[in-house]
């Protein structure tokens, strides 16, 4: 079958999916033999600033192979095309036939969006009244959508470079929210902060960030480029989806020397507690298992219909 994000939108549904993507982020903490996932190659374009990563996975158990290829650019402000572009192949792994071939924009946006909302249920402060968005883009639009249908909030603050595309997700959003003019006053008081852009320089400092807050950091996704300071960094509990994957590719993490404490399927697991009075980061990089459970999702659901 060949499905378009459209289609996809459809059938992949919020609450499954982050059932899904609990289930397969606490077995790929306990390294078992049953999943097989390398960390993402990145081939980076150089000539274009843009970089295509592989990110294929075996699960064993429930028999998915996948792989999914995603091209992702720092545009120039204004580019109509969209930095990030992705498509899903599953195949059959008894044949290695191929037997889906998906748009993969909106798996990458909303299984993202799902697993911070993993590490937000987890980490961020009891309570929790104010959710911020750094970024106005695909990311932030899906962290909006799965954090207002999985949490209540009292107050939803954006920022984004331009004023413009800040003030069209606020009226895009299917509920109130305030656009503010810098990112210090986005952040003052949040508990909950979502860091969603193409930055490649810190724009989060530990020194606005209110005690106890949760940080789901989405964006920096290469060795080289930072959303959150040293200070934040250093200060903070750090979680990562994996150890091995934020050794490799988040500059967040190699450049500011930070420790981190755990990855999210050892909190799920047990095996680490979650840190949940202290100041945290999820920093998410993105996994090829997250793809391939959420194809699985939309291939069943698009089988049960035919
Ligand atoms: N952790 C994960 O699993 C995934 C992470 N990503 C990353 O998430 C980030 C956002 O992706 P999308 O929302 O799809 O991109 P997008 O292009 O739709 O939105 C990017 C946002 O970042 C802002 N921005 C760009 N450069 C900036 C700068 N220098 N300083 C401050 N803001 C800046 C833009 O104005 C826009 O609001 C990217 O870094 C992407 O690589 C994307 C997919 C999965
Ligand atoms: O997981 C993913 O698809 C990506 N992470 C960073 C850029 C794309």
């Amino acid at each position: 079958i060949k499905t378009t994000d459209t289609e996809i939108a459809q059938l992949l549904d919020v609450a499954e999916l982050i059932s899904r993507l609990e289930a397969v982020m606490g077995e790929f903490s306990q390294r078992g033999a049953g999943l097989v996932q390398p960390v993402r190659s990145v081939v980076p374009l150089q000539k274009h600033g843009g970089f295509l990563g592989l990110m294929p996975a075996y699960l064993a158990h429930e028999d998915i192979l996948c792989t999914k290829m995603v091209a992702f650019y720092q545009r120039e402000q204004g580019s109509s095309l969209p930095t990030t572009q992705a498509t899903v192949l599953l195949f059959d792994p008894v044949s290695g036939v191929v037997s889906a071939v998906m748009d993969g924009e909106v798996i990458t946006a909303r299984r993202t969006a799902a697993v911070s909302a993993i590490s937000a249920k987890l980490l961020m402060p009891r309570h929790a009244e104010i959710l911020c968005l750094l970024g106005s883009g695909h990311q932030a639009v899906s962290h909006y959508e799965v954090f207002t249908q999985a949490f209540t909030f009292k107050e939803v603050r954006v920022w984004s470079r331009s004023k413009e595309r800040a003030e069209e997700f606020a009226r895009a959003a299917g509920g109130p929210v305030t656009v503010c003019p810098s990112v210090k006053e986005a952040v003052e008081g949040a508990d909950v902060i979502v860091t969603a852009t193409n930055a490649s320089e810190p724009l989060l400092f530990g020194k606005w960030v209110k005690s106890g807050a949760h940080v789901a950091a989405v964006g920096a996704c290469r060795p080289d480029w930072r959303e959150l300071d040293d200070d934040l960094m250093r200060d903070a509990v750090v979680y990562v989806d994996s150890r091995e994957g934020a050794a490799a590719e988040s500059g967040d993490v190699i450049l500011s020397g930070a420790e981190v404490f755990a990855e999210l399927g050892e909190m799920i697991n047990g095996s680490m507690p979650a840190q949940r009075d202290k100041t945290t980061v999820f920093k998410s990089l993105g996994m090829g298992i997250q793809d391939a459970v959420s194809a699985k999702l939309v291939y069943d659901k698009w089988k049960s219909q035919q």
